[in-house]
């Protein structure tokens, strides 16, 4: 199995790495015709907007669409979540061009700057009763975005209730931040 890793900006060499850590190959995505020798992709963290403008250059957009409109299970980290929802607010002015495909709204930035920035065990019961690990997970929140509502054909496999003196907007609770999109 190889999966393509975006790789225009941010953590695309950190995902690559914890793909071998599993034993699959991952492999650089920078050209739209490239994505034809992949049969699954991550979008990874880092920073949406200029991710958005490299994706411009390159002509990727249309491409990444039809990835996502064939149904091929596409991972969303951060900045790639961003990508792939089919809303964004809290953009910069003029906003920017998103991929789409995942039926959620998400805020960028929504717990303020990288300063902000915060770690938190997260449960995830999926994780133990489909895949046989341990109930959480460390959820790393680097000014991260957070999904507003979600559509009735997402699943969502963990949610974080934001304690009072991180809400700088007006959400109780919000969902995790990484989101495997799978094919539907
Ligand atoms: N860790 C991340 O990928 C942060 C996303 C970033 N705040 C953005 O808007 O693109």
């Amino acid at each position: 199995m190889v999966v393509g890793v975006l790789a225009l900006q941010g953590s695309f060499n950190e995902h690559i790495a914890a793909l071998k850590r599993l034993g699959v190959k991952g492999v650089e995505i920078r050209k739209p015709d490239q994505l034809q020798n992949v049969s699954s992709l991550i979008i990874p963290g880092g920073e949406s907007t200029t991710m958005a403008r490299l994706a411009e250059y390159h002509n990727l957009f249309p491409a990444l669409r039809e990835f996502v409109k064939m149904g091929k299970p596409v991972w969303g980290t951060c900045a790639g979540l961003i990508f792939l929802a089919n809303k964004a607010v809290g953009q910069k002015l003029g906003g920017q061009e998103l991929v789409g495909g995942l039926d959620c709204t998400v805020h960028r930035n929504f717990f303020g700057s990288q300063i902000q920035s915060f770690e938190a065990e997260l449960s995830v019961p999926a994780l133990a009763s489909q895949e046989g690990g341990p109930e959480t997970f460390r959820g790393v929140f680097i000014r991260a975005p957070a999904v507003l509502d979600v559509g009735p054909d997402v699943d969502v496999l963990a949610d974080y209730p934001v304690p009072s003196n991180k809400v700088l907007y007006s959400s109780s609770t919000v969902e995790i931040q990484e989101v495997c999109l799978m094919p539907f």
